[in-house]
């Protein structure tokens, strides 16, 4: 079974002053969460859905869920405190219903540009490898710094990616890799691979792609708005 936890539980306090959490926010008649759920609903490799919703929001996620016939969806979770903490809800949610070789494909529902491509490669490869990421090739070159005041290294810009979501496990897998950062004292790490690094396991790499974004700021919701726009006059 192909299991999609989409991550919901987040305020988005990046995104500034807004009268809700960003993958609330109604663009072209619907909620970015909506947007980001039909994508998978419509997936033939998705068997069922997970949401992991902020608790004030359940009660519109349950109409959302009827009104757009997301029948897929066959849980909704408590959001955590933290994104690992939100992953960590689901993950105990499925448990009854996943075998260890099950595939739980995880994914920020701030990206609702996903492509069937990268869901159906990060289904494939981690069936095959037990735990993928899906990345982008930096083209800027990347700069660390300790204080955003001064550089103190420049990596080798072609070893470095640009991380996003989907990020898919074999349940076995991101199980583990959830019960040792707790018992490590890891709470909020900003993604799953390095949870499953921190067990000594290798995770490889599907493409990802650029549009594949994720809405953090209110510079990607004037992007998301002009690309659907864009979309619909079938420029795209
Ligand atoms: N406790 C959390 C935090 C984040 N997320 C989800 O994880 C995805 C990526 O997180 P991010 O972009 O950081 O969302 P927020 O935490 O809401 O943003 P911010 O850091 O600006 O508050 C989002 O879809 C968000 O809803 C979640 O499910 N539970
Ligand atoms: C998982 C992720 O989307 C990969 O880039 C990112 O780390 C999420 O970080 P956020 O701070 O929770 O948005």
């Amino acid at each position: 079974m192909n299991v999609a936890v989409i991550l919901a539980g987040g305020h988005g306090t990046r995104m500034g002053i807004i009268d809700k959490p960003k993958q609330f926010i109604d663009v072209y008649g619907k909620p970015i969460l909506i947007h980001t759920l039909e994508i998978f609903d419509a997936n033939l490799d998705i068997d069922a859905i997970a949401v992991v919703c902020l608790d004030d929001w359940h009660e519109d996620l349950s109409i959302w869920l009827r009104k757009y016939e997301l029948n897929k969806v066959k849980w909704i979770v408590r959001g955590g405190k933290t994104r690992q903490e939100s992953v960590r809800n689901a993950i105990e949610v499925i448990k009854t219903s996943c075998n260890g070789d099950d595939i739980v494909i995880i994914h920020d529902a701030a990206r609702p540009l996903v492509s069937n491509r990268i869901i159906k490669e990060n289904i494939e490869l981690a069936k095959k490898y037990g735990a993928v990421d899906t990345v982008i090739p930096t083209t800027d070159t990347i700069i660390r710094s300790k204080d955003g005041n001064k550089i103190f290294d420049v990596p080798v810009r072609r070893e470095l990616y640009l991380g996003q979501t989907p990020q898919s496990f074999k349940y076995s897998i991101i199980l583990e890799a959830h019960d040792k950062a707790v018992k490590d004292g890891i709470l909020d790490a900003t993604d799953d691979c390095q949870l499953v690094l921190n067990c000594n396991k290798d995770v490889y790499i599907v493409e990802g792609e650029k549009l594949n974004f994720k809405i953090t700021t209110m510079d990607d919701l004037l992007l998301l708005k002009a690309i659907i726009k864009l979309g619909k006059i079938g420029e795209i």
